[in-house]
């Protein structure tokens, strides 16, 4: 039964819940926001939440900015879910800081950034990290119009993968890879297909968990399964090889480093264990990458869709940095219209999907409504970054909506790395990372529509995190 005060939504089948009428919505649109966007006109007139039931979890999707904010401040909607789809991905124990809570969130979150410092996050190593690899990747790019394959028409849609990874990756295990190395695109493209496969509020089997029993393949769990394995196995390879190192006595570079010198002087202790290394790197590599790599697929979607936009960035990087010398992040404060870039491009991002769930850590309320304990609390972002009386034409690319008077403008409603206790801990990374990849690349080169071909399209792939619709841009050099 629907608890009382429920927010409004669809009604509750027995076992089923929602779930059919949610999926043949999306069956339907398309996208998962699609399919929410509609159950929320037919059943709360665009209110400010919306209640659903899909297998065993209720969970409330936030639609209204009001709503949202009050969500992201209330500590009782302070967890993280719970259940199979949360734990098997860590050995079926809470472990990580992406989708922990408690005191285990607490002190490895903590811990993370403290160290991570050290190594140059939300420092200004970070500019240089991002500077190091910018110069590998127009490198890149400048062999590959040279090899005169594929007429100087580039896949951009996915570019930008391995750069992103490697700024994050210095700091976490002191490596970096080639763009072709190919046990990484592997492990790239089994997080395409993960993050395609399921969508923010879970997958199939963890709404009905008896399905990773009955049915393994066809819910999808068996597919989780193999995807975490091939994962787990590359992190512990990596953090093998940094225990030899600290046997061998050689100087610590990076985070792996500190936190296995940690577990050899105190052992495993509290919070701290090996498999909590394990988890912690693997939350980094998925929140860290894909987020950005993908925000960065839409800004140069929008790019080749649209000449003027590119043509004024150009115009602010010629200006301000000129052609004798790269662009860095010290250049940020002087070209506000690349910035805006940035923040367009993220708001493109996250306006098609929704953020990481809370849980309700007890009864509380929301928006008027009563939220029972353990129920599942989505922010609806597209509602919020697309919502045309706050971005008017919300599906246009216009950097101009970040300026007032030729600054950079961040208005209160635009907060699409979350807010209060759980909120982003890479936006400072994120932000650092496409101002300087982006600027760099459009010194160097334009990207036009390749001839003859469609320009890229506006739809885009859905998941846990979207994705431009696979494109190729024409890369024309500038000097
Ligand atoms: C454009 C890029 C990015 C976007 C749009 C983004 C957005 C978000 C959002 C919306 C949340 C959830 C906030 C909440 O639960 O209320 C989040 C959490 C998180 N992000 Fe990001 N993120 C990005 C990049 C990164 C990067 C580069 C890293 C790593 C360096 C990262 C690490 C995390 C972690 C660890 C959390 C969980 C924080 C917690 O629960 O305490 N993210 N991000």
């Amino acid at each position: 039964f629907k608890p009382r005060n429920f927010p409004p939504g669809p009604k509750w089948l027995p076992i089923i819940g929602s779930a059919s009428e949610v999926y043949k919505l999306r069956e339907k649109t398309g996208y998962l926001y699609k399919a929410v966007k509609e159950l929320s006109s037919m059943y709360c007139d665009g209110g400010p939440v919306i209640g659903l039931k899909i297998g065993k979890d209720k969970i409330v999707m936030v639609n209204s900015l009001e709503a949202n904010k009050e969500m992201l401040h209330n500590e009782d909607i302070d967890g993280r879910p719970k259940g199979i789809f949360y734990q098997t991905r860590t050995w079926g124990e809470r472990r990580g800081v992406l989708l922990t809570d408690g005191e285990l969130w607490k002190e490895q979150r903590r811990f993370l950034i403290k160290h991570l410092k050290e190594f140059g996050f939300g420092r200004k190593g970070m500019g240089e990290i991002a500077h190091n690899e910018a110069c590998y990747m127009i490198n890149d790019v400048k062999e590959i119009l040279n090899s005169g394959d594929n007429k100087n028409c580039i896949y951009m849609h996915n570019f930008f993968n391995t750069y992103i990874l490697n700024t994050l990756w210095t700091m976490m295990a002191g490596i970096r890879y080639q763009a072709s190395d190919p046990q990484l695109k592997l492990l790239q493209d089994l997080m395409f297909d993960l993050f395609r496969a399921v969508d923010m509020v879970g997958a199939v089997f963890s709404h009905f968990p008896i399905l990773s029993i009955i049915a393994p393949t066809l819910s999808g769990y068996k597919e989780f399964i193999r995807i975490h394995k091939r994962l787990w196995k590359f992190l512990r390879d990596e953090i093998a090889k940094h225990k030899e190192n600290l046997d061998a006595g050689t100087e610590i570079t990076d985070f792996m480093g500190v936190y296995l010198r940690v577990l050899r002087e105190n052992g495993e202790k509290d919070t701290y264990s090996e498999g909590q290394l394990v988890a912690m790197c693997m939350d980094m590599f998925m929140a860290g990458t894909e987020t950005t790599s993908k925000s960065m697929s839409f800004a140069f979607s929008y790019l080749v869709r649209n000449q003027e936009v590119q043509r004024k960035a150009q115009e602010e990087i010629d200006r301000v940095v000129g052609k004798n010398r790269m662009p860095t992040l010290e250049d940020r404060s002087n070209m506000p219209y690349n910035e805006a870039v940035v923040h367009e491009s993220v708001r493109h991002f996250m306006g098609r999907t929704f953020g990481v769930p809370h849980r309700a850590l007890r009864n509380t309320t929301l928006a008027g409504y009563n939220i029972p304990e353990d129920t599942m609390v989505v922010s609806n972002y597209t509602n919020i970054l697309m919502d045309e009386s706050l971005y008017p034409e919300p599906y246009s690319f216009r950097p101009e909506r970040f300026l007032v008077d030729g600054k950079v403008f961040l208005p209160e409603y635009y907060f699409p790395f979350g807010l209060s206790k759980h909120r982003c801990m890479g936006d400072v990374l994120a932000k650092c990372n496409m101002f300087v990849f982006t600027t760099s690349m459009l010194q160097k080169f334009s990207f036009l529509p390749v001839p003859g071909e469609p320009l890229p399209s506006l739809e885009h792939v859905d998941g846990a995190t979207p994705s431009a619709a696979p494109f190729k841009a024409l890369v024309v050099p500038r000097m």
